[in-house]
């Protein structure tokens, strides 16, 4: 039976360590952090998440902003907006949440963000700072470096001799999940929809990244005896036994079935989630560091 990794106190850990380094940084320079958040539209999904990082943006200490636009929102304004982030002091994290309404392009607005502000890292510069290995002056995207520390408190930094299958080629997980991995000396694969015989493909992995946006797909007969399940999916799913009209949050793995085959396994909710706001926030100390012209801490 997997030891299930609890995301939730981890990231408790980081968002306690980011709320220390933040405070130091005001005191010894008078930098508070500072993280925008911006939503476009009613999805309310985004308005939770929104509300989720708003909440630990000002348990951490941070100056924290956000501007909710209406969904009628013109790309250039949105543009406008971005650059008069870009250009404020007093910011030093631009989260532009995602998906855009279909009227905007989300990579032309991505593409504005200034780099050394992109606590996403989903802009050109971070993204191939990550593929090129120079990962300590970027920004890495949260999800994946959320993942990254889980797999690191249950098999340690190096995972020379390890293998590792990547389920989902995105790049907001997937890709960066790739790099990741490698840079930490794993031996990785991606599969996708295309690739064959998943099954005896995943059955390879002694860490197993489940990021394909597909209810409880993995199942526990995919899953190496003792390997380290991700799973990164986030599916609400119709839960009639909860009730008429009631849902309920699933992964992209199977948990049941997989839990009695693997050595440890992160829960939805409460694995990878919690752990996507926790690296927002520390990305989000680290440009401030950045700004000051201080050594960032590591998380
Ligand atoms: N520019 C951008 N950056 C993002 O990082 C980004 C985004 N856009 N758009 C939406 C997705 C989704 N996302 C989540 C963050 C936290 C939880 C989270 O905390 N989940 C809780 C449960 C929350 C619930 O109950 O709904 C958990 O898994 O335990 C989920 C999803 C960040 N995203
Ligand atoms: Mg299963």
């Amino acid at each position: 039976m997997a030891d299930i990794i609890d995301g939730k106190a981890i990231a408790a850990d980081v968002t306690a360590k980011v709320k220390i380094v933040a405070d130091s940084l005001l005191e010894k320079t008078g930098i508070q952090t500072g993280l925008a958040v911006v939503i476009v539209g009613e999805d309310p999904a985004s308005q939770v998440y929104v509300a989720n990082k708003g909440r630990t943006a000002k348990a951490c200490g941070f100056h924290s902003v956000e501007h909710k636009l209406p969904e009628d929102t013109s790309e250039q304004a949105l543009v406008d907006i971005v650059e008069s982030l870009n250009n404020d002091p007093a910011i030093h994290g631009i989260l532009v949440q995602l998906p855009l309404p279909k009227h905007i392009d989300a990579g032309r607005i991505i593409q504005t963000i200034a780099p050394e502000k992109d606590v996403d890292g989903f802009h050109f510069i971070n993204v191939g700072k990550l593929g090129t290995g120079e990962i300590d002056t970027a920004f890495v995207p949260c999800t994946p470096a959320g993942s990254m520390l889980l797999i690191e408190r249950v098999l340690g930094k190096d995972l020379s001799g390890k293998t590792a299958v990547v389920v989902g080629r995105s790049n907001i997980v997937g890709k960066p999940m790739f790099n990741l991995l490698l840079a930490a000396n794993a031996t990785v694969t991606i599969a996708h929809s295309r690739t064959r015989d998943l099954e005896a493909l995943c059955k390879t992995a002694d860490i197993l990244i489940a990021a394909v946006g597909r209810p409880q797909m993995i199942k526990g007969d995919w899953v190496k005896p003792g390997a380290v399940l991700i799973d990164v999916g986030i599916n609400r799913i119709d839960a009639p036994e909860k009730g008429e009209g009631k849902t309920r949050l699933v992964g992209d793995a199977d948990f049941d079935s997989c839990q009695a085959v693997a050595s440890a396994i992160t829960p939805v909710p409460g694995g990878v989630g919690p752990m996507t706001i926790a690296m927002l926030m520390a990305n989000a100390v680290t440009s401030a560091y950045r700004s000051a012209g201080e050594e960032a801490p590591s998380f």
